[in-house]
């Protein structure tokens, strides 16, 4: 047990699906998972541990924005030997030719900050996804006739940004979509060695102001975690 995580020893899997939601978590491992035990419950972050395709994994939930990621990614690599950590969280769409419900894989994420710039000092670091697991979630949505954007994305502290002028930068700079815990996720796993992907679905579009609902966003998107799977097990 750690400080917000109450698994045993050996029972959170190698690879762990990290959702914000907690809902998010209960509904995939549910759904998509064989046999998933609740594991964590700790401030309400839901954790489950199962198997697919007999593999073991855990569905566990980061909460919002890059702290929150932190403590949890932290936690599960270090305490818990978490080796293979993919984000599946929803995203709002930066430009137009990305539409509601299309899937991005983040290569890598753009940021104002994030909880390492103290640690990295006057190093800007290029916080980047696992090369293998961006290849396998890419052929895994295409075995699955899934379109996917591949590039670049944008991880934000503020979900409410005043700084209209930021998104439209980020828009003209080819950035996909903005959500928030993607850029720390990378840089905790090239901190730890071990791999990160996030596999995002758009939820909501910041240029035409279209917006799925909230139990959407916790119980439709199964293409993304079925992709995440699949990467994580090609
Ligand atoms: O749906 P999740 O995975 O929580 O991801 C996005 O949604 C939350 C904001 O509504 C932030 O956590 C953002 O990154
Ligand atoms: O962080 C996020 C997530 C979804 N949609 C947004 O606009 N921002």
């Amino acid at each position: 047990m750690t400080v917000h995580i109450g698994a045993k020893p050996g029972q959170i899997a190698p690879t762990v699906l990290m959702p914000g939601d907690p809902y998010r978590a209960r509904w995939a491992a549910e759904t998509f998972l064989d046999n998933p035990v609740l594991v964590n419950e700790v401030r309400g972050m839901l954790g489950f541990t199962g198997t697919w395709r007999g593999n073991p994994v855990t569905i566990h939930g980061s909460g919002m924005g890059m702290p929150s990621m932190s403590i949890y990614a932290n936690e599960l690599i270090s305490e818990y030997g978490a080796k293979t950590l993919i984000r599946i969280g929803s995203a709002g769409a930066m430009q137009e030719s990305i539409k509601l419900r299309d899937v991005v894989l983040a290569q890598t994420a753009t940021s104002l900050s994030t909880p390492s710039r103290g640690f990295f000092r006057e190093i800007n670091f290029a916080p980047c996804a696992d090369f293998g697991l961006l290849a396998a979630a890419h052929k895994a949505a295409a075995d699955k006739g899934v379109t996917t954007h591949v590039g670049n994305i944008y991880s934000s502290d503020v979900f409410y940004d005043d700084r209209k002028d930021l998104n439209k930068i980020m828009t003209d700079h080819g950035v996909l979509c903005v959500e928030m815990e993607a850029a720390e996720l990378y840089n905790l796993c090239a901190r730890h060695g071990v791999r990160g992907l996030a596999v995002l679905t758009i939820s909501d579009h910041l240029i035409t102001q279209e917006a799925l609902p909230s139990a959407d966003r916790e119980r439709s998107f199964g293409d993304m975690v079925e992709i995440a799977l699949g990467a994580a097990f090609p």
